[in-house]
């Protein structure tokens, strides 16, 4: 049976999708600032920084000073560039959150024409931000939340492609993106497995077929690959993203 198909919610908007986000988000970071004194958060690109963004509570007990903020995948530009992950997240949300920039793992500017260093110098940080803990050799992400293209790959890891199976480096680059930009750097299936808690935020209707194929089909594409070893795993969609599930999905409660 698959492992998505008893974690995926289905929640009836875009809005209520970034609700239970933020409720979800608030327990995982008390979780994990009580146990370990921070918070290690890492954003996707694409339309989760406007998700998280658009439905930000007005209230909320999360202490964002102990947050360290990554990125999941990156585009190799500069960082005020409109392909930029963290241009879109800052404009669509860390400019509405008290989080310090300096706790905001961007990718080094100064490496944007050499991938591989972009990526040995990221590594390094997402090393240095997210220790590896519990007998995983990994960096531990405590809330890594993904997206999933329609194609079915998550970060910059797309389907058939080499990087998929890269077991000894946590952050590698690619130049032949099939989405563009074509040069970027992107976690590896190591770390997201090592995650505490994978949330993929899958929304719109040109997911449904997707997600139909990977949860009432079982289909072996980039994304249904994540499976954390002693993490939990969550899909929250909205209903336009499944729209064409046959099988049930569950009803988000903490
Ligand atoms: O290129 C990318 O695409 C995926 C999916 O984006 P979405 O717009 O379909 O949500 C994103 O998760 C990834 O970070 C980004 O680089």
């Amino acid at each position: 049976m698959s492992h998505i198909r008893n974690a995926a919610y289905s929640f009836e908007s875009v809005a209520a999708v970034g609700a239970g986000l933020w409720t979800l988000l608030e327990r995982l970071s008390a979780e994990a600032i009580a146990a370990r004194g921070f918070f290690v958060v890492a954003l996707s690109g694409g339309s989760l920084p406007a998700t998280l963004g658009d439905s930000l509570p007005a209230e909320t007990t999360i202490d964002f000073s102990k947050w360290r903020v990554l990125y999941a995948d990156e585009r190799c530009v500069a960082l005020d560039h409109a392909d930029s992950n963290h241009g879109a997240a800052k404009k669509a949300l860390l400019d509405k959150l008290p989080v310090e920039p300096a706790v905001v793992a961007t990718i080094n500017p100064a490496l944007i024409r050499n991938p591989q260093a972009a990526a040995s110098y990221y590594q390094a940080r997402l090393t240095a931000l997210a220790p590896a803990a519990d007998g995983i050799s990994s960096p531990r992400i405590d809330a890594l939340l993904l997206g999933m293209g329609p194609d079915g790959h998550t970060c910059s890891l797309f389907p058939g492609h080499a990087l998929l199976d890269v077991k000894e480096r946590s952050v590698v680059h690619i130049t032949d993106s099939p989405k563009p930009p074509s040069t970027r750097i992107t976690f590896t299936f190591p770390v997201l497995n090592a995650a505490r808690n994978a949330i993929f935020v899958c929304t719109g209707d040109n997911k449904a077929d997707m997600i139909h194929r990977i949860i009432d089909l079982e289909e072996d594409v980039p994304s249904a690959r994540v499976k954390p070893t002693l993490g939990k795993l969550y899909w929250f969609l909205d209903a336009p993203a499944a729209s064409k599930l046959t099988l049930p999905t569950l009803t988000f409660k903490l």
